[in-house]
C-alpha cells in the first residue's frame, strides 16, 4: 500500500493556516486532521489542540510519543506519534507546521508536501489583531517573524490568502488533489 502524505500548512502567524485547514477537512474528508500537542492555555481557540504544561510535554517528549515536535514562540509544539500510523495506512495527514521544522520534517515523512500560505504584512497585522489570542507584544514578535526561507528541495505548493478564504480552499483543495500533489 502506497503510504498517505503528510501535508505541513505553514506560514507566517495570522495568516489563515488554521482557517484554511479547517476548509479543506469539508472539502476533502478523508483528510486526517492532526490535533497538537501544545504548552499553551487551554481555550484560546484558533485550533483544536491538547494544552499540557511544560513538563508533561517533556515527559511525553521522552516516552516517544511524538513524530516530531518543536519550539517556537516560547511555546512547545508536538505532532502526536499516531499520525504515523495513519500514514502508514495510506491516510493523507493535514498539520499545521513550523517552516523552521520542515528540514527535519522532510526525514521523517518521506512523502512530505509543503502548503506554503502567504499573505502581504498588512493583512497578517490585521488579522492578528481580529483574532485577539495574543497579546500586542506577541504579535509584534510574531509579525517580526513572518519572512522565513523555507528549505530547498521540498514538494511546495505556494499559495496566496490575501482574497477571501473560500477562493483559497477551493484553489487548495484542487491543487492537493493525489493525482497533482
Ligand atoms: N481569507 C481570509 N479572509 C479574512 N479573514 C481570514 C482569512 N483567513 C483567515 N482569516 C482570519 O484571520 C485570523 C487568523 O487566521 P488563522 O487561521 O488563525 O491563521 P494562522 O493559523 O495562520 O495563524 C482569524 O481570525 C481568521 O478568521
Ligand atoms: O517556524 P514558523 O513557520 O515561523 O512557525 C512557528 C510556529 O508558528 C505556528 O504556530 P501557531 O499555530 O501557534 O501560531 P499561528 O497560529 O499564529 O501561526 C506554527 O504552527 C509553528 O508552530
Amino acid at each position: 500500500m502506497t503510504a498517505g502524505r503528510l501535508i505541513a500548512v505553514v506560514g507566517p502567524s495570522g495568516v489563515g493556516k488554521d482557517s484554511v485547514m479547517g476548509g479543506l477537512v469539508v472539502a476533502m474528508p478523508h483528510l486526517y486532521l492532526v490535533r497538537r500537542v501544545i504548552t499553551r492555555a487551554p481555550d484560546l481557540g484558533g485550533e483544536d489542540y491538547v494544552a499540557v504544561s511544560v513538563s508533561e510535554f517533556e515527559a511525553m517528549a521522552g516516552d516517544g510519543r511524538f513524530a516530531i515536535h518543536w519550539h517556537a514562540h516560547g511555546l512547545c509544539y508536538g505532532v502526536p506519534a499516531l499520525v504515523q500510523h495513519h500514514l502508514k495506512n495510506g491516510t493523507d495527514c493535514l498539520v499545521n507546521f513550523s517552516r523552521k521544522a520542515l528540514a527535519q520534517a522532510s526525514e521523517t515523512f518521506p512523502r512530505l508536501v509543503v502548503l506554503n500560505i502567504t499573505a502581504r504584512p498588512e493583512t497578517l497585522a490585521e488579522r492578528l489583531a481580529a483574532r485577539g489570542r495574543e497579546t500586542d507584544d506577541e504579535i509584534a514578535e510574531r509579525l517580526a517573524q513572518a519572512e522565513t526561507r523555507l528549505p530547498d528541495d521540498l514538494h511546495v505548493i505556494h499559495l496566496s490568502n490575501d482574497g477571501p478564504l473560500s477562493h483559497t480552499v477551493a484553489q487548495a483543495t484542487r491543487l492537493l488533489q493525489p493525482e497533482r500533489a
